[in-house]
């Protein structure tokens, strides 16, 4: 059982106020794009990971954990938990999705892991666990879990886990920028807030853009590249000061649209068209602002058994 998941980029981050449990509330704009890792479940005799680079991927998997500390595991211990059965389940991930990128790969894995192990033990014609049953579980994993698997262009709120699908039109095309060594997601987060107090700000309520909902639904790249926005951008700056070059370097060379992708470092470059998007990632990599220069469109599905 061979699962396929996307990578995703937020084209909006509005991050709001620090909750009292730790988590700040979101509008985050969701959309999944066609960078993939790929996780296979095989019965076993017991709960096991390995993680490997995929083919022609240059993704460094050292930091992965491949015992319990991996998503995927503990999302296969989830499913296993709900459908009574035991975790006996060897998880092959293969990682193109870069670690610790602000692309949500460990979130994607997981994600994965849940509809494979779903498929693998709730084999019947009517499956005890839906979709948004696997979205509800995934959300107790990570707050970008339950986007892996639905997939698309979608806006979350609450913790980013609460989705409703947003309408788009046409594929857009991107370029990313993957930097040497990871972010800390909540170190990000606890930079945002740091920069906000010190600057005296309180954080605002966001809502959703009308100009990026109406740019995705009418298929405007130009607009949708005017409307990208991330709150946490500023913090993951402020922590790898040298993305700055690399933001300025995309739009210098021609992007429509340049931000932070997530909590970072990858930095996400909208184009035009197809051929913008080569021409861009020739450019970029030329420029040596990079670790990685990977080309991807979306909207794509989320998690999809292959
Ligand atoms: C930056 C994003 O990737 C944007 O989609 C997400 O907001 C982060 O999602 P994630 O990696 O699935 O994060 P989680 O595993 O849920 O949380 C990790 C940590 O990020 C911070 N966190 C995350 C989500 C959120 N709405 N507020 C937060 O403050 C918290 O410090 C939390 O302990
Ligand atoms: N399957 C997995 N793949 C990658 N990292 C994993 C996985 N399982 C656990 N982790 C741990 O999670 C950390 C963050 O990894 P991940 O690649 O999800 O970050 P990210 O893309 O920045 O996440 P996000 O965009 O959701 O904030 C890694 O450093 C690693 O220790």
């Amino acid at each position: 059982m061979t699962v396929r998941v996307p990578a995703k980029v937020n084209l909006q981050l509005g991050v709001g106020p620090i909750r009292d449990d730790g988590y700040h509330d979101l509008v985050n704009v969701f959309h999944a794009v066609s960078l993939f890792d790929e996780v296979t479940a095989e019965p076993a005799r017991e709960l096991a990971v390995s993680v490997q680079a995929a083919p022609h991927s240059r993704v460094d998997v050292a930091g992965v954990p491949t015992g319990d500390g991996n998503l995927a595991a503990k999302a296969a211990r989830l499913v296993a938990a709900r459908l009574g059965v035991q975790p006996r389940v060897a998880l092959r991930i293969r990682k193109a999705i870069p670690v610790a990128g602000g692309m949500a790969g460990g979130s994607a894995d997981a994600a994965a892991a849940l509809v494979a192990c779903a498929r693998l033990w709730d084999d019947r014609e009517q499956p005890v666990l839906s979709r948004d049953d696997l979205m509800e579980i995934g959300a107790d994993l990570g707050s970008d879990v339950p986007f892996a698997v639905l997939g698309g262009t979608a806006v979350g709120v609450g913790r980013g886990e609460r989705l409703t699908p947003a309408l788009t039109r046409g594929t857009f095309h991107w370029v990313f920028a993957t930097a040497d060594g990871g972010l800390s997601t909540p170190a990000v987060y606890g930079e945002c807030d740091r920069l906000r107090l010190a600057a005296g700000e309180t954080a605002a309520w966001p809502a959703v853009s009308a100009e990026l909902m109406t740019a995705l639904a009418t298929g405007d790249a130009k607009g949708l590249g005017g409307a990208l926005s991330n709150d946490l951008q500023p913090a993951a700056l402020s922590l790898r000061p040298s993305l700055r070059r690399t933001i300025d370097a995309g739009r210098d060379l021609g992007a429509i649209g340049a931000l932070v992708s997530g909590s970072g470092p990858t930095c996400a470059f909208l184009a035009e068209d197809a051929e913008d998007a080569a021409d861009l990632a020739d450019a970029l990599h030329g420029a040596g602002v990079a670790e990685q220069i990977v080309r991807a469109s979306g909207p794509v599905p989320g998690a999809t058994v292959i």
